[in-house]
């Protein structure tokens, strides 16, 4: 709250300013700064934040809690309508936070669209699943009989990454704020921009100040966060190493966490499938936000008949992807995050080759014509081939647009090859045999699975993994659970019947 209070920049001088080499935008915080950081597109700084330390998080938990008496006593009816208005302003402002959005993140603003509108569909999902939530009356004996309350935890944390960074501070806040807690979100450091505006819409649509708090910082900013006493639960999005620091505080507290970790997912092409959607369906499961997408369908196992065809028309739409400007309305793939990932996703490809794959397409860096666009972290999407289940690229979640293309037999080989990894994140399967279908995704390892189609999230659907993927789930009418908890209330109509 503080922090948008005084963060002086506005969205389209944002946008504007991106576009302009050399601009830097400092925002000015009320406390002394431990130490800075500065998100870069397109290779240019477009914003300096300081970190939040011990004291930042600290006074964030104690407005956190001062707005959790508040808030917790409110009427699900109340939180709905909250809820609601705040959803109306992201959807009225919706192009204002994409574009915000494609500056923080590089992803192009035709897809940051799609993730604003599951955003704001995220929060009228809970809004109006606030005014129905409900315990439960139980009749006993005698008259007797008890109830239960479904009460929110507190003060909940949401800890981002950046690849989604909008989005995944709404599908956290949402359900928190319905349940009535009060959540201190902290986004990736080199996406800290866009987490500022849903802040500012919360407090415009009437949360009171401090149910929703940012903090800027990395892994010592999460730390204090996680390891803080009054911090109730904590909900991560982000890699396997970093969840499993997490679960570690975590358990120091006994506090509830929910993980969303990495994956290393598989996509089935049984050979009857409709051949234009499963080639439609290995892009979509590869290529949005360049590839950086944790559930994305990365080994693709295609049945030996049909592995020529398929192989041939993705590569053909695989080079048609328009790279380049990401807020061009006709961009379809921007930049990397950052040059260190750009070099690793690099890496995995010379490893990829050096352990006999072939590149079909891609895989290279990219230089933009235009001259703005030269330092940003391009490169060309990549369909490898040739793969086998034992090289790094089909074991490693690369996070790139790096597609594996595996060749299969059978039904029970592919399943088989298909589960045997630590991760479970997601999976997907193409065939018009409809029992083969929920034949294949039942015996599936993977917490989200897609039949026919890849990497659509509507909000209704709860999303989460399996094995190293995490636990807990988002989305859905489950995650209720995630940030509330049950309390039993047993009531003696009668007298009590002592045993002494
Ligand atoms: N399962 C999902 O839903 C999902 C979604 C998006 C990304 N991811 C995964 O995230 C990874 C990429 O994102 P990333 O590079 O931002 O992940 P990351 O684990 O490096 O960082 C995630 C967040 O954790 C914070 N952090 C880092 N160290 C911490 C610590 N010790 N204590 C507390 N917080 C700490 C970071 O500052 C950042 O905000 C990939 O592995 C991807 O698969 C998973
Ligand atoms: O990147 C992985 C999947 C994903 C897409 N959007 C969101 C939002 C919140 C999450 O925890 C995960 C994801």
């Amino acid at each position: 709250r503080k922090l948008v209070k005084t963060l002086l920049l506005r969205t389209e001088e944002l946008a504007q300013m991106a576009l302009m080499s050399g601009i830097w935008i400092h925002s000015t915080l009320n406390v002394r700064p431990r130490w800075r950081f500065c998100p870069v597109l397109l290779g240019r700084v477009i914003a300096t934040f300081a970190c939040s330390g011990e004291k930042e998080v600290n006074l964030a938990v104690q407005d956190a809690k001062a707005a959790f008496k508040i808030w917790s006593q409110k009427s699900g009816m109340e939180r709905c309508r909250v809820l609601l208005e705040a959803a109306r302003i992201i959807r009225e402002r919706r192009d204002e936070i994409a574009t915000v959005e494609t500056i923080n993140n590089g992803k192009s603003i035709f897809e940051a669209r799609w993730d604003i509108d599951t955003s704001w569909q995220c929060l009228e999902y809970y809004a109006g699943l606030a005014g129905s939530m409900a315990g439960e009356h139980i009749q006993l004996p005698g008259g007797s009989f008890g109830y239960t309350r479904r009460e929110p935890l507190g003060v909940c944390v949401g800890i981002g990454a950046w690849n989604y960074p909008f989005q995944i501070a709404c599908w956290k806040s949402a359900p928190a704020l319905a349940c009535g807690n009060a959540m201190i979100f902290k986004p990736s450091p080199f996406t800290p921009v866009s987490v500022l505006l849903l802040a500012e819409i919360y407090t415009e649509a009437g949360v009171p100040p401090g149910l929703f708090n940012v903090v800027q910082g990395g892994a010592a900013t999460g730390q204090f966060l996680c390891l803080h006493r009054d911090v109730a639960k904590v909900s991560f999005t982000g890699s396997v190493p970093t969840g499993s620091k997490i679960m570690e505080m975590a358990a120091k507290g006994i506090k509830p966490i929910t993980l969303e970790l990495g994956g290393k997912s598989p996509l089935i092409i049984f050979s009857d499938c409709d051949l234009e959607n499963a080639v439609k369906g290995a892009l979509m499961a590869n290529f949005l936000t360049q590839g950086e997408v944790c559930c994305n369908g990365t080994r693709v196992f295609v049945q030996k008949e049909i592995l020529e065809k398929f192989t041939k028309e993705v590569v053909k739409l695989t080079q048609g992807i328009k790279i380049g400007d990401p807020l061009l309305e006709g961009t379809r793939m921007g930049p990397l995050i950052n040059r260190p990932h750009l070099e690793r996703v690099l890496g995995f490809i010379k490893l990829a080759k050096e352990q006999g794959a072939k590149v079909l397409c891609g895989g290279d860096v990219y230089v933009p014509e235009d001259p703005k666009l030269k330092d940003g972290y391009y490169m060309r999407p990549c369909v490898l081939t040739d793969c086998r289940d034992d090289m790094t690229c089909v074991r490693e979640e690369i996070f790139g647009p790096v597609m594996s293309i595996l060749s299969f037999d059978t039904e029970a080989e592919v399943l088989e090859r298909a589960n045997n990894t630590t991760f479970g994140l997601a999976a997907g399967v193409f065939t018009r045999d409809i029992q083969r279908a929920h034949r294949v995704v039942a015996g599936l390892q993977a917490g989200m699975c897609f039949i026919n189609n890849y990497n659509v999230s509507p909000v209704e659907l709860p999303f989460g993994g399996y094995k190293k993927s995490g636990f807990g789930r988002e989305n859905g009418r489950v995650t209720i659970e995630y940030y509330s908890q049950l309390k039993t209330v047993c009531v003696e109509m009668g007298d009590v019947e002592s045993a002494f």
